[in-house]
């Protein structure tokens, strides 16, 4: 097995059976899970002390100082992970590694990589015969340590040999199923995680709208609103994000001793996937408001400064408070909940025909249901009704997933109106029931739209008794 490495003695080829080349909070914790798999993991990063924590921390290490150290370590064919920002990184890495590689090496790229990256450095990396696996890997920090959702992108002949690995360090469903699949070709497993990460966006948003109304209308404490989020999160509404929030509502600011919410600055960040989801939905002309709408959120959010000055100059609107707020919150954020996975869902049905990718929905639904960021009790019923439907064309045509939401669609709607007579924002909530309500109409306000284009610009439009395009003299010449 150890064959004597020529790139680096120091080293040696110890038959190394995975790299991790970026040892930050992700690579370094996805090496100590393959390690506790089994795996004998390779590392190099730029930073010199995040190799040495890397030594320190993972079982069995082998700590390159770089890149051709690395690939010498590793046995043939040799399996790299790349666990870097995503961008240029990736491309830069590509160039220092792929001119090392040979034909049957698999290079996974497990960051945050833009789909279509992806799709060209698959193409790249496919002219010298190596294969490339396109990984969305969710779950943070805690995930990657324990078993995060792995979604793969790539040859099904690349994923072969590195596919039992995978599935040993991914979460577990509930049910024990692992949450690991290979979801397409080229870019599909990234686009799966994009449209996750939009999800993401759109649910953070919806639970910190319940948190803010039910502290700014119903003038709950921090205690009482833990409470609540902690009911919710024993029944339908049960997920990660709830958990989470929960404790956070329960934290304390170690300095002030203040809840910890009192001193965070209300102006959110991010790093880039949620905009994707946003402008990857409005390319392929499939609605997903709700996520756009998130990603708006967080840069209005960011507008701090703006919002002091305004807030000074236009007073806030009041309004009684309901009294069935909670309950109406909490239908609300179900309601919501399913508009945005519907969303989601749609978008990926979506990229798959463009693409021609034929992403199984129900493998998706199947592998977020632990690990992820996003998972929630509701992903058992979208899989029940993937698994009787696959090509249901919206989840909210599913009946049990529709009886949910006609159940809190009076609650759903009492909310965001008196939110809205309250000067409340809930820019989430109010586009989700906005999307339910456009989806269920059978006839929208388009036919305006279309008279006013034929009117200014002779597009033209369909009439509703006789196929075909018409044109009105709008005005007599
Ligand atoms: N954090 C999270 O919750 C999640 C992150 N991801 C994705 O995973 C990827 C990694 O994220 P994360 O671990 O958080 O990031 P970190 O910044 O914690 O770690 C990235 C590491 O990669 C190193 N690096 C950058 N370029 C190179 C290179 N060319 N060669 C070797 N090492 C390099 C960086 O070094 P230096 O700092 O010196 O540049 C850094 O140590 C990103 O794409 C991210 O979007 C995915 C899911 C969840
Ligand atoms: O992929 C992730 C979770 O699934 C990362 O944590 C990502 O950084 C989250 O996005 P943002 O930083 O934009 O909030």
């Amino acid at each position: 097995m150890v064959q004597g490495n020529s790139a680096n003695p120091g080293v040696g080829n110890i038959g190394a059976d995975i790299g991790v080349v970026g040892l930050g909070v992700m690579g370094r914790n996805l090496a100590a899970n393959l390690a506790d798999h089994g795996a004998t993991v390779a590392g190099y990063d730029l930073d010199a002390g995040r190799r040495a924590d890397f030594a320190a921390h993972v079982a069995g290490a082998v700590p390159c100082a770089s890149p051709e150290e690395l690939l010498g370590a590793l046995k043939a064919p040799r399996t790299i992970l790349m666990m870097v920002p995503a961008g240029a990184p990736v491309d830069a890495l590509l160039s220092a590694l792929l001119p090392r590689l040979s034909p049957g090496d698999v290079l996974i790229d497990g960051g945050n990589s833009h789909f279509r990256d992806t799709n060209r450095r698959s193409a790249l990396a496919q002219q010298s015969g190596v294969h490339f696996v396109g990984l969305g890997v969710s779950g943070g920090e805690e995930g990657a340590r324990r078993g995060p959702a792995l979604m793969a992108g790539g040859p099904a002949e690349a994923l072969a040999p590195v596919a039992p690995l995978l599935t040993a360090i991914a979460a577990r469903a509930p049910d024990g199923d692992p949450c690991f699949a290979r979801v397409g070709p080229e870019g599909a497993g990234h686009f799966v995680k994009m449209i996750h990460n939009g999800i993401e966006y759109a649910d953070m948003q919806l639970i910190s709208e319940a948190y803010y109304l039910l502290r700014n209308l119903g003038g709950f404490s921090y205690e009482r609103l833990a409470d609540s989020f902690a009911e919710w999160n024993r029944g339908e509404l049960a997920s990660y994000l709830m958990e989470i929030t929960t404790d956070i509502l329960r934290t304390r600011d170690a300095e002030s001793g203040s809840p910890i919410l009192e001193i965070i600055r209300d102006a959110a960040g991010q790093k880039g996937t949620g905009h994707w989801a946003a402008t990857t939905a409005l390319e392929l002309g499939m609605p997903a408001p709700t996520i756009a709408e998130a990603v708006h959120a967080r840069c209005l959010s960011a507008l701090k400064d703006e919002r002091v000055r305004a807030s000074a100059a236009f007073p806030s609107h009041t309004a009684a408070t309901p009294d069935d707020l909670v309950s109406s919150v909490g239908d609300a954020l179900l309601g919501g909940r399913i508009a945005v996975y519907a969303q989601g869902f749609a978008v990926i049905a979506a990229g798959s025909r463009q693409f021609g990718w034929d992403v199984d929905l129900a493998a998706v639904a199947r592998i977020w249901r632990g690990g992820c960021i996003i998972r929630a009790r509701l992903l058992d019923r979208i899989l029940a009704a993937l698994s009787r439907t696959p090509d249901l064309p919206n989840l909210m045509l599913d009946p049990e997933i529709s009886s949910l939401m006609t159940r809190g669609d009076a609650g759903f709607r009492r909310v965001v109106a008196q939110a809205t007579l309250a000067s409340v924002p809930v820019p989430a909530m109010s586009s989700a029931l906005a999307y339910w309500d456009g989806y269920r109409s059978g006839r929208l306000w388009a036919n305006m739209i279309q008279a006013q284009r034929d009117y200014f610009g002779a597009h033209g439009y369909e009439r509703i008794d006789r196929p075909g395009m018409v044109h009105t003299e709008w005005k007599p010449a």
